[in-house]
């Protein structure tokens, strides 16, 4: 199936990440936020790194203004009418993520994928909330999207192969990389990432060393690009705690709990970088 245009749901740093990868591969795309102020905010930072590209000579001012052109904001989920592929970027919340899957499909025409960012809940159950569950899919986007070139494509019970190469497709379309994984909790790259992360902010929390010593472990002697907290920070401390959650619950194994340090953090509204303030301070 011919994908031409595009609905990015969610316009938080993920969801303005991949309308941008979009765009700039040459789809037209819808940016749909329930809040008008977060969809201003996802089209500016958007423009922000064009404009950045334009500075560094990868993109040419024509190219900025093509790109933003064939960027348009949504208001109302009635706009995936004229969509060919729907990707959902809200918050990491079944509930949340359910209730825009029951109405999308209600709006989306037939032919229509609908596809979730989503980090870490099932895809069979976000696919059971639409009646074409065969053309439900996750498409597993890593931040910063217009970075990184993993794209994990996670098939639910009941994706058709059809959806699963159409997506496939649409991934290279955008320069990444797809990586086929089972429906699982966490699928593999938070399986892996956020017991990590969670164990380091254990470290933490039982006075071992602090966020600054344990990033720089981490950095200098693992030679991994950003310490464990310092991508909590980035990633935001609310979704790795859903996380968290997730694998907790979808495994009921004990080594998953979530640290108390994450939980007291994200009830204190120390979501990380985007609220200014977690395991560091941001201005
Ligand atoms: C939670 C999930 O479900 C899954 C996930 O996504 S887990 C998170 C996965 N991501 C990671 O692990 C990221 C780890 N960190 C990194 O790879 C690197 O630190 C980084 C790429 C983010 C930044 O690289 P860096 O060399 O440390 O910093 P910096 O020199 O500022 O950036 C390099 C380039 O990346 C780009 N970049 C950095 N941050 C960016 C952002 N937030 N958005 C877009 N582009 C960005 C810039 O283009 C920059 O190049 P220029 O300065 O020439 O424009
Ligand atoms: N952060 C990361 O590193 C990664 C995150 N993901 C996944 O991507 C998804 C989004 O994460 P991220 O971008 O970080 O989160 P953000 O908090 O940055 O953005 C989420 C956006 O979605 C909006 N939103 C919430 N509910 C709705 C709704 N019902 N309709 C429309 N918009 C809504 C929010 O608005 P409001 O503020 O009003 O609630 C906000 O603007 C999550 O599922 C997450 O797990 C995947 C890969 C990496």
């Amino acid at each position: 199936m011919a994908i031409n245009n595009v609905m990015v749901i969610g316009a938080g740093q993920m969801g303005a990440g991949i309308a941008q990868v979009c765009a700039q591969s040459g789809f037209n795309v819808l940016l749909h936020d329930r809040d008008k102020n977060a969809l201003q905010a996802g089209i500016n930072g958007i423009e922000k790194l064009l404009a950045r590209n334009v500075e560094k000579k990868r993109l040419t001012k024509e190219e900025k203004a093509t790109t933003l052109g064939r960027l348009t904001p949504s208001h109302t989920l009635e706009d995936a009418a004229t969509c060919d592929l729907i990707i959902e970027a809200v918050v990491e919340n079944m509930d949340v993520k359910s209730a825009v899957f029951k109405e999308v499909d209600t709006h989306a025409p037939k032919h229509a994928i609908l596809a979730s960012n989503t980090s870490s809940l099932p895809i069979t159950e976000i696919a059971a909330e639409t009646k074409r569950p065969d053309q439900v899919i996750g498409m597993h986007f890593m931040n910063p999207v217009p970075v990184m070139k993993l794209v994990e494509i996670i098939r639910g019970l009941q994706t058709s192969d059809e959806t699963y190469e159409t997506i496939q497709m649409m991934t290279v379309q955008l320069s990444k990389t797809p990586v086929e994984v089972k429906d699982f909790p966490g699928f593999v790259s938070n399986r892996i990432l956020m017991p990590m992360i969670n164990e380091a902010i254990y470290t933490v929390y039982e006075g071992v060393a602090t966020p600054k010593d344990v990033d720089q472990v981490m950095k200098l002697g693992m030679n991994h690009p950003m310490g464990p907290l310092t991508l909590a920070d980035f990633i935001g401390l609310d979704t790795c705690l859903y996380i968290m959650e997730v694998l907790h619950e979808g495994f009921g194994d004990s080594k998953y709990r979530p640290c108390p340090l994450l939980r007291q953090y994200v009830k204190a509204g120390w979501l990380g970088k985007k609220s200014g303030k977690g395991f560091y301070e941001y201005s």
